[in-house]
């Protein structure tokens, strides 16, 4: 059973702490090859922020990203989803969990090639069982500038608009928290300025939140704050980030104490 420790209905009523993770833990490997890719960590994002991630290659991004999101169990700790803790769920409750609340975007777009472009965005809906709103996948793939391409297939399209199909797929089952793996990582400035752009706009007009991995400080900037990691633990935390700002502390990293937010 997926456990709802909030008063609230999940399944109407969105809780005031989109993501909340305590004491979570993870490693990879055994014994001596035993890699802590997670140590300890606590952290809470309020519903309607736009948090980016970073941190040193290896520093445990990604881990916390897909243990945050369902797609990996951490060995110990809390992971709380939209008010539903995730830690101690069976396996066919997560992945409904995921269909149902969680949006993925990754940095290599992971569509259906043999798919069109409306086919990608409506299949979350499909794999959930939930009635498929042709006209609401058409507003929104419109939204993200690909309302003349719904018939394409994936390898007609740029990789900017590729991912702005992701975005579209990740939006159609109007999740509660986007979950974004290096969003911008394979695409050009401009395109990466489309994609965050439509990250934002989900944030702020449609009241989504969106957890971002990232190694770029510029796409970092484009968030509400910043969380930084190292070695698997917190870092730090810096609010209205800006590019600067951000690789200024990507440089000192490890100067601070870590810390739980
Ligand atoms: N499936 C796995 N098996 C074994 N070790 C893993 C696995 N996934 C991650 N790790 C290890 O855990 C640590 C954290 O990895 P993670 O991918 O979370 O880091 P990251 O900060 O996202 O790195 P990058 O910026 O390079 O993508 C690394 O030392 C990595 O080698």
């Amino acid at each position: 059973m997926v456990r709802n420790r909030a008063r609230h209905d999940p399944r109407t009523e969105p809780a005031a702490e989109a993501l909340r993770l305590v004491k979570v833990t993870k490693s990879y490997g055994a014994a001596e090859n035993a890699v802590t890719a997670l140590d300890g960590v606590t952290l809470g994002l309020a519903r309607g922020t736009f948090t980016a991630v970073m941190g040193p290659s290896g520093s445990g991004k990604s881990t916390l990203l897909q243990c945050a999101a369902g797609l990996e169990r951490p060995d110990a700790g809390i992971v709380r989803v939209d008010g539903t803790e995730l830690t101690g769920a069976g396996e066919t409750d997560l992945t409904k969990f995921r269909r149902g609340r969680v949006g993925f975007v990754f940095q290599q777009y992971n569509l259906l090639e043999t798919l069109t472009v409306a086919q990608n965005t409506v299949l979350p809906l499909k794999l959930a069982g939930r009635r498929v709103d042709r006209r609401r996948a058409t507003e929104i793939l419109t939204a993200v500038g690909l309302g003349d391409r719904l018939g394409h297939r994936p390898d007609q399209l740029s990789g900017g608009q590729r991912q702005r199909v992701a975005i579209a797929r990740a939006l159609v089952a109007e999740p509660r928290v986007i979950f974004a793996d290096e969003p911008t990582g394979a695409l050009d400035t401009r395109s990466a300025r489309d994609v965050l752009a439509l990250l934002r706009e989900a944030v702020r007009a449609h009241g989504r939140t969106v957890v971002m991995v990232t190694h770029d400080p510029v796409a970092a900037s484009w968030a509400d704050s910043v969380l930084f990691l190292a070695d698997g633990r917190l870092a730090g935390r810096m609010d209205a980030p800006t590019a600067d700002t951000v690789a200024e502390r990507l440089a000192h990293l490890g100067d601070d104490a870590p810390v739980g937010v």
